[in-house]
């Protein structure tokens, strides 16, 4: 650790080498981008992931309650748009919906949460609280993960195509989208993360909140791989 602190591209650098621990490379995504996932795996996955989906423009009301930047508030209340859409039928919650029924799971199923594991209803609410007791710009950075997404959906997304042919391509709305999205989101929260982080304490709070939100990512996966994978 030094000293000093790091000027905007460093800490950007810094911020960036958290890739290592980005859940691409938790075994279960693997064999999923691999082709290796059964049906089940799968199922079991869209169920669980859904309660993610669901809390991420809880956890984005939360940081925009939070942010005293009137400029900020603008961009970032896309991101709520985004996920609930504005009308029935809109949005990446209903996108992961129609998801989970090209996968055979019923609305129902997935929306009264009968599947979803103790474990990963534990990360998720610990991304929630996180973003409503920490300062804003911490919560901003836990965000950053969304700067390794692209990447993996884009294989995810191939991998659906090539192995998944059971799985309607047409229901893959949701991570074409989130393509487009999150390339968006992440500059505004690296443009955000640079601005506010000057100092060395705050430059360290970053760090860590991105470390604790591929913790969240990574528990997630743990507990759906014991709960559903096979090995
Ligand atoms: O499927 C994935 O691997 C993945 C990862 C992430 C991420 O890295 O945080 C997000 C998403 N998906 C996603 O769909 C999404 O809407 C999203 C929002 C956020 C966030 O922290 O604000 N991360 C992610």
């Amino acid at each position: 650790m030094t000293t000093a602190a790091l000027s905007p591209d460093e800490l950007e650098e810094a911020l960036r080498t958290h890739v290592k621990g980005y859940h691409h490379q938790h075994p279960f995504h693997l064999r999923m981008n691999n082709g290796e996932s059964t049906r089940e795996e799968i199922r079991g996955w869209v169920a669980n992931r859904f309660y993610y989906q669901l809390n991420i423009p809880k956890k984005d009301g939360a940081i925009l309650s939070a942010c005293p930047d009137r400029e900020v508030r603008r961009r970032w209340v896309q991101r709520i748009v985004d996920h609930d859409g504005t009308t029935e039928g809109t949005g990446g919650i209903e996108a992961w919906l129609r998801l989970a029924e090209a996968v055979d799971l019923s609305r129902d199923e997935v929306e009264d949460a009968r599947h979803l594991l103790p474990g990963v209803r534990f990360a998720v609410d610990a991304y929630v609280n996180f973003t409503r007791t920490k300062p804003w710009v911490e919560s901003v950075a836990s965000s950053l993960t969304e700067l390794f997404a692209p990447d993996l959906m884009t294989d995810r997304l191939a991998a659906f195509e090539r192995h998944y042919t059971w799985i309607d391509p047409k229901e893959l709305t949701y991570f074409r989208t989130r393509i487009v999205q999150a390339p968006r989101d992440s500059d505004h929260g690296l443009e955000i993360v640079r601005k506010y982080c000057t100092t060395k304490e705050t430059q360290d709070a970053a760090m860590s909140a991105l470390s604790f939100k591929c913790d969240v990512l990574w528990s997630m996966l743990d507990a759906i791989d014991l709960a559903y994978g096979h090995r």
